[in-house]
Order: C-alpha cells, then structure tokens, then sequence
C-alpha cells in the first residue's frame, strides 16, 4: 500500500519507535527500539544523539521495506531534551541532556532569586525550572572547550529532538521546530511567537543557535535520497504531549487528556487564547495551526512509568510492567505502604528539583505487591494533585481522556477513576502520540481539510468509573499529602 499511509515517528523517553497509519487512524505496523540512558551523577539524565539517530532510522527503515513509501513522515518528540551540533558536520557537541535532568537547578535557583521569575513566566508560560530547555543549552555551551567561541562564529545549532532528527533527515538543510517544542525551551515567547531576545540574554543563548519556528503541520523538508530511498516530504511535527492532544482530539475548550510513559503529562484545552495558572501549572501551545495557536494548561509529573521500571531493573519485582495490575491486586494491605518516587525531584504543582524519592509505611510483612502498588497509587495521587490545581485554574472537569504505555494496565485506570473522582475514558488506539504526529502530516498533504475531519477516528475503548467510597479517598489522600511533605526539600 505504497503512499497510503503515514509513517509516524514517535521518539521517546524510553524508545524510538516508528508506525505506520492509515486515512482512518488505524495504526499498522509498529518498529521500535529501547533507547540506552546514561545517569552519569546524581540527578543527571542523557542520551547519546548517535543513538536517538540510528534507532530512528532503524525503526523508519522496518516499516518502509514492508509498507513501500508513506504518503509523509510525522514526528513527535520527548520535549525540552536538548541537543548541540556542528553546522558543518553535523556532530554533537555533548551527549543529549534529557529533560528529567536536574544538573542546572543552581541556575534556576539563582535566576529566581535575581527575581526573574515573572517576566520569564508572563513571556513563556513556564517556570524557572531546570526541566526546560534554556539552561540545559547554556550548561553545554559553557563545559565544551570552544564552544561559546564557536558558537559566536555560528558554527553551533541547536535543538530539541525533532529539530534534530529533522536537520539530518534533510541531510543537513532544514534546522527547524514547530511551536509546540519552541514553547517548552524558555527561550520562545508563546503571545508574539517569537525567540525572545530578553531571555536569550538572560539564558545566555544565543539566537543564532535556534531553529526556525514552524506551525505543527507544514513542510518541514524533505528527507534526503537515500535514508528511506526517494525524498518523503516531512509534514507534521509536534511534541509529544501536544501530538497527544491532537491524537486524543482533545480540541474543545475543556477537554483533558493525560498520558501516562515514563512521566506523566496533562493537558487541557483553554482555547485561542493563553491563561496563565495561579497555581503553578504550565501555560503551554496545545498546537499551531495556519499562524494561530490553540493553548493549554499543563500539569507535568516526571516519574509514573519510570517508577515501574525502577521496580523492575533495580529491584527485580517483576520481568515485565504488565505483572503489575496483577500484582497490585494481589496485595492485601490498604494503602499503609505510599511510595514518592521524586527521583528526580518534584514536578507540578510542587516544582521541587531537590525532592527526593521515599517509601514509607514499611512493616516486617511489606511484600513486592505492596510496593507496586504503591507505585501504581503514586500516579493517581499525583494526577490528583495536578487535577486540582487544573480545577481551580479552568473550572470542573468530568473526564479524562488517557493514553500512553501505562494505561494498558486496568487496576491502575480504575485506581485513577477512584481517586480523582471523574470517568477515565480509554481510546481503542493508546498510541495517540504517534497518531496525533500522522494526523498533522495528513493535514498537510491533503488527506483531511481540518482537525475536526480527522478527529473522527477516535474511538473510546473502555471507561472506569469511581467505585471508592469518599472517606476511603480523604483517608489515602491525607496519607499521600503526608509524604510528599516529607519529601520536599524545603527553602533553600
Ligand atoms: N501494563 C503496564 N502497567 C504499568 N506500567 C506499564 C505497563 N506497560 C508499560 N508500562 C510503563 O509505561 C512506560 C512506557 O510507556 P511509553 O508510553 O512507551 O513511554 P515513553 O513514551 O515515555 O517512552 C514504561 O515506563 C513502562 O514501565
Ligand atoms: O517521552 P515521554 O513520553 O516520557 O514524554 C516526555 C515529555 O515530553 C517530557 O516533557
């Protein structure tokens, strides 16, 4: 079915995976491949750029030798992880510096103090946290040998995932992003859409690293002969949480969706006109199209399924993250046990990069299931946290639209429905970020005149209901309010 479907790369946290969709949203043919990390200090994160390269290609090779050629290549993307290249070569100036990587929260801390904190919120929506892009560039700048003076001579670029892939896609011709990933670098200001000059002095970036900013379905470029054999127009590019929204067809003002991998991230609807939150959620780009932004509110959580594969590859619990909804139901105590995992400090609405993570509740009789459990529950009551900061920024919320590799799991969407109290609504098709990625590059290449046209191929699978009695909910959040105190790290 050569030119009939939409080969979508999806390059996470975890995985680079490639998957093939068709007109109606159908996902086919999937390829992926786990993508190594490098923990190399206390709170730091990597990848190495040559691997989130050749996985990619790996994974896009898998699905053309069996599908032939897609009608367009979309992309979607782990946000704010940051990579620094030569213009010339092409190679990287350092390993890639993931987004869950705390290593500048020192500059973080001393902007704020310095009071920056409002100008750079009311320009880009985000907080001085060092989960964003802008100082994780900076930091590279400054530990490579040469490369300040190098990149005064314009020699170095630089970019979030898509914009690099992109750049060697096109073979070293397109050093580009959409909006969606500009908003989350704390460089981009999300009203003018523009790279902000005031706060590319403030992070010591300079401008002529940056990509140019496109909206999220455009031509991006066209790969070059070779990679995937004839050029293919690259026409969708989104991050993965907004790609997600749009798989999710999250586009009225209100609507929420929440995907659970490696963190959590929930976004909601606020429409075409941006409103920042009081209580310190994100104010982010939903999408961009034709020029206009749709915003959201988000809530971002840095650990859910990353704290399943802690259980799995350093305590050895389980083989595989499926075991867990059995396991969770196997256990027999009642939530004594609460596990934090702020393994690399607190996300929204705490913003705490020096928390760290804590099980409490421990007894001689703690079995494995309990502790899975308790990771199960910790995503719910972080959801919970966000939700409510979400509930008194933009007004009731009902449902939930989910997606993401956890949501497989049914004990932890039912525990979800149980502690936020609202219908968690499950899509046939969970990789909505992949779909979301294909659905902007069939925007482009004609296949659907609008959103709304695409939208139609979502299809709800399952919806859990609240089954828990009120107080049993007070009681186990009370409990999990109790431990986060006890993890934040407290005025520093
Ligand atoms: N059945 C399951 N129950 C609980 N967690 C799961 C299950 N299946 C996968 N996971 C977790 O979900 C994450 C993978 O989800 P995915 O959406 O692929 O993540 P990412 O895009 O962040 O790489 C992993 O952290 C894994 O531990
Ligand atoms: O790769 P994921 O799915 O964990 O998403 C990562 C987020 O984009 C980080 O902000």
């Amino acid at each position: 079915m050569a030119e009939d479907y939409i080969l979508a790369f999806d390059q996470g946290t975890t995985s680079a995976r490639a998957i093939e969709f068709d007109r109606w949203g159908a996902p086919g043919m999937v390829a992926q491949y786990d993508l190594p990390q490098h923990y190399p200090d206390d709170g730091w994160v990597e990848h190495d750029p040559a691997d989130i390269w050749r996985l990619t290609v790996k994974a896009g090779q898998d699905i053309i030798a069996a599908r032939g050629r897609p009608a367009a290549i979309g992309i979607t993307n782990q946000r704010e992880t940051v990579i620094l290249w030569d213009r010339t070569t092409g190679e990287p100036l350092h390993r890639a510096i993931v987004w869950q990587d705390r290593r500048t929260a020192a500059t973080t801390a001393d902007l704020r103090r310095d009071g920056a904190e409002a100008m750079v919120t009311s320009k880009t929506g985000l907080l001085l946290d060092p989960y964003f892009s802008a100082t994780k560039i900076a930091w590279i700048l400054d530990h490579i040998p040469g490369a300040r003076d190098k990149a005064a001579a314009g020699q170095v670029l630089a970019g979030t995932v898509d914009s690099f892939l992109i750049w060697h896609l096109t073979g070293g011709t397109a050093h580009v992003t959409d909006a969606t990933n500009a908003a989350r670098t704390l460089l981009f200001d999300v009203d003018r859409q523009t790279w902000d000059e005031e706060l590319c002095a403030l992070f010591r970036v300079p401008m002529a690293c940056l990509p140019n900013v496109q909206d999220c379905a455009a031509c991006f470029g066209t790969t070059a002969a070779g990679i995937f054999g004839d050029p293919i127009l690259i026409g969708g590019v989104a991050g993965d949480q907004h790609a997600a929204m749009v798989g999710q067809a999250a586009f009225a003002v209100g609507e929420v969706k929440s995907t659970y991998g490696t963190g959590c991230f929930a976004l909601i609807n606020t429409g075409t006109r941006r409103q920042e939150s009081s209580h310190r959620l994100l104010s982010t780009i939903a999408y961009r199209l034709d020029g206009q932004p749709t915003y959201a509110l988000e809530g971002s959580i840095f650990v859910a399924g990353a704290a399943i594969q802690w259980l799995r590859d350093n305590l050895h619990f389980f083989e595989d993250a499926k075991e867990t909804a059995r396991l969770a139901a196997a256990s027999t105590e009642e939530g004594r046990v609460v596990f934090v995992p702020a393994f690399t400090g607190l996300g929204a609405p705490y913003w705490d990069p020096h928390a760290r993570g804590a099980i409490f509740g421990l007894t001689r009789d703690t079995q494995p299931a309990d502790i899975t459990r308790a990771a199960l529950e910790a995503v719910a009551f972080q959801t919970a946290d966000l939700l409510r900061a979400m509930r008194a920024d933009a007004g009731d919320i009902t449902r939930i639209k989910v997606d993401g590799g956890m949501v497989a799991n049914d004990w932890l969407c039912q525990r979800l429905a149980d502690i936020l109290d609202l219908e968690i609504d499950r899509p046939i098709v969970t990789e909505t970020t992949a779909q979301g990625a294909a659905v902007l590059a069939g925007l482009t290449v004609g296949w659907y005149s609008s959103l709304d046209e695409a939208a139609d191929a979502r299809r709800t699978e399952a919806v859990f209901g609240p089954k828990m009695r009120a107080e049993d909910r007070t009681a186990a959040s009370a409990r999990w309010q109790d431990a986060v105190s006890r993890v934040l790290s407290g005025p520093r």
